[in-house]
């Protein structure tokens, strides 16, 4: 049996080795922030030294100078660690060395002295991903130093004898063991922020109004040897209520690793997303002027200008108005052939009664309609490309002044709709989609060959991209 975070998951992000790759591109960037950020506290100590007694030392004002990074570098351990391996740090610090002899409790400072540690130091990171409460955990506490050079300069080396001898190693000691803990414990909190920054953002991304989805992780997140993929419940919640959850089929071998990442969404989360669209009053339209014109003049009614006069009566389309809206929520059903739309249309045509005034109804018509939608994604734009419809007029009421039979007027309407009412629609959830799309900051991505597969019962995107730079630049800036 799959293991319960699968069953449970409508959504799931899988994140290829290419892509880790090119993520660890700007590894070296946290890291010389977790060096930079890192508080380096005081360093006391005491130390009996042969022919002066006992000596007394303290390194205070510890801060780092330069910092380089030469190389790092990213492994996937199958179940187990990402490893993380960061080669030649080359980093000074500097720092007040006060030093004095301890004759009883007294301590009788001799001098103050200012130095700079000059060290070259390689890290390795072996990182555990886990879950709490659904969010993930980032455990970087397998964090090892090794000291290549640890190198103490004295003010000036003015007397480089006796006592560079004598600190250099007391500090390097000491040094060590805080460079471990300070900048391992820095590198796990950065790492954490990184984790819930990265969770918050993909939240936000995925709400509008009140419409969002819950993308707690249903468990740890999975790492294999050439990918690390993370399972979300996928609930959508609509004014804080949540969603019912339905098993999903999602096993690992629906998706590949030939793209660097990959969205996986169950058919459900489309329906409970239609659902609330539904209840936000989102799924209705209304057409006017130039729209019902082009409606009621498509080539297809040249010959039917007549009965579309009988309609309007001399009345323009500008004081004319269409209701269009969903009368149950649209039925959602992913194939390979595409999106599938199943939905229960009602329009509703207004015309001024002797041409001008305030407008009545005409016209009132109720509709099933059922389109097969193709997206795509490209140019920072999202187009939905749609099948032949299918369309049933289900109830239709005209005003007594409209003498023309039911059957023909039927005929006309289901043109308007087939021919130019799905395409209206269509091309405005293609606007509307493609402008929040670019309200959430997708255009700054470098997405590249974005890719929207649907399967039975599935949607895919997988796609390849450029280093996020604003996103590591906006959460250094906000977070740090
Ligand atoms: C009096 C006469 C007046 C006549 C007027 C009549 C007018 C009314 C006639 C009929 C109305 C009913 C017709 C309804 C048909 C409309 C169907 C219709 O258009 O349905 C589409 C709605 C959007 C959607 C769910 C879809 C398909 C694909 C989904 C998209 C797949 C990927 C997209 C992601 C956001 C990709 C992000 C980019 C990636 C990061 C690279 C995603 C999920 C957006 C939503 C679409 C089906």
């Amino acid at each position: 049996a799959e293991p319960s975070s699968y069953s449970d998951a409508s959504v799931v992000f899988r994140m290829t080795k290419p892509a880790v790759l090119v993520l660890n591109e700007k590894t070296a960037h946290v890291i010389q922030t977790a060096f930079q950020h890192a508080d380096y506290p005081d360093i006391k100590g005491e130390k009996s030294v042969r022919f002066l007694g006992k000596i007394a030392y303290g390194l205070k004002n510890i801060h780092i100078g330069e910092l380089t990074i030469e190389n790092t570098t990213v492994d996937l351990k199958e179940d187990d660690t990402i490893d993380i391996g960061i080669q030649n740090v080359s980093a000074s610090f500097q720092g007040t060395l006060s030093y004095g002899y301890v004759g009883g409790w007294l301590v009788k400072l001799i001098h103050s002295i200012d130095f700079e540690i000059e060290s070259s130091i390689d890290l390795q990171i072996n990182v555990k991903l886990l879950s709490d409460d659904g969010r993930v955990i980032v455990d970087t506490s397998d964090c090892y130093l090794t000291f290549h050079k640890l190198t103490l300069h004295l003010q000036g080396d003015k007397d480089p004898g006796w006592l560079k001898q004598l600190f250099t190693n007391f500090i390097s000691f000491t040094l060590k063991l805080v460079l471990k803990n300070q900048v391992c414990k820095e590198i796990n909190y950065i790492s954490q922020l990184l984790a819930d920054y990265v969770h918050e953002t993909s939240a936000n991304f995925l709400k509008d109004g009140d419409i969002g989805v819950d993308i707690s992780v249903t468990a740890s997140p999975a790492i294999k040897a050439n990918y690390i993929e993370s399972h979300h419940k996928g609930l959508v919640v609509y004014q804080n209520h949540s969603g019912i959850f339905h098993d999903s089929a999602f096993t690992p071998s629906l998706l590949t690793d030939s793209k660097m990442v990959y969205f996986w969404f169950s058919g459900q989360v489309l329906n409970s997303v239609a659902l609330a669209a539904f209840l936000d009053k989102r799924l209705e339209l209304t057409l006017s002027g130039e729209k019902l014109k082009e409606m009621f003049e498509i080539e297809e009614l040249k010959t039917q200008q007549e009965i579309v006069q009988k309609i309007f009566r001399g009345a323009s389309y500008n004081d004319s108005l269409a209701k269009v809206w969903s009368l149950d929520p649209p039925q959602i059903i992913l194939q390979p052939e595409g999106t599938i739309v199943k939905s229960s249309v009602a329009v509703e045509l207004s015309v001024p009664l002797q041409g001008e005034g305030p407008p009545s109804v005409a016209l009132y018509f109720e509709k099933e309609v059922t389109v097969t939608v193709q997206a795509s994604y490209m140019q920072k734009n999202l187009y939905l490309h749609h099948s032949e419809a299918m369309i049933e007029i289900k109830k239709l009421k005209r005003a007594a002044h409209i003498a023309v039979n039911d059957e023909t007027l039927k005929h006309i309407l289901e043109k308007i709709v087939s021919v130019a009412g799905i395409r209206e629609v269509v091309s405005r959830f293609e606007r509307n989609i493609s402008s929040l799309l670019s309200s959430k900051g997708l255009d700054h991505f470098d997405i590249i060959d974005p890719e929207i597969v649907t399967k039975k019962g599935h949607l895919i995107l997988q796609m390849d991209f450029g280093f996020p730079h604003h996103l590591l630049v906006e959460f250094l800036k906000t977070t740090l």
